[in-house]
């Protein structure tokens, strides 16, 4: 668990495996959170419609009924990396019943975009009391 502050907010963070054998532990970790972010490498395209079934079979858990998600399409750097619309598109995004979703990209590597990611961050977080 990592932590990151800003403000006056200080927001927990679990960071979880993406390899196969850690995928059927991801929805313990998300029960009861107050927000979902699945990062996918947007510069994978092979990939995509695996992370596209991975991510709706994890969304049908009824027990992750309504939490916010945000999708964050990593490795912008990369030329050859989706459009924020193909990404959208390509990982069933458009009509995702009942939560809120968001999606932005990002690059972790020249750090691009990661202030509004922060941003959505703090506007979801629940303030425990
Ligand atoms: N070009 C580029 N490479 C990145 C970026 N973010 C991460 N990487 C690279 O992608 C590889 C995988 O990164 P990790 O942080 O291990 O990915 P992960 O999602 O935590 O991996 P698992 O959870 O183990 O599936 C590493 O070689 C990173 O350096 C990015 O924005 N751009």
């Amino acid at each position: 668990m990592r932590k990151v502050t800003k403000g006056n907010v200080t927001i927990k963070l679990w960071d979880l495996g993406g390899q196969p054998r850690f995928r059927s532990m991801w929805e313990r970790y998300c029960r009861a959170v107050s927000a979902i972010v699945y990062v996918v490498d947007a510069a994978d395209k092979d990939n995509i419609s695996i992370s596209k079934n991975e991510l709706h079979d994890l969304l049908s858990k009824p027990s992750l009924n309504g939490i916010p998600l945000l999708v964050l399409g990593n490795k912008i750097d990369k030329p050859e990396h989706l459009s924020k619309q193909a990404l959208v598109d390509q990982l069933g995004l458009q009509n995702l019943p009942d939560r809120e979703v968001c999606c932005y990209m990002i690059s972790c590597k020249t750090s691009s975009n990661i202030d509004v990611v922060i941003d959505w961050l703090v506007k979801h977080s629940k303030t425990k009391s």
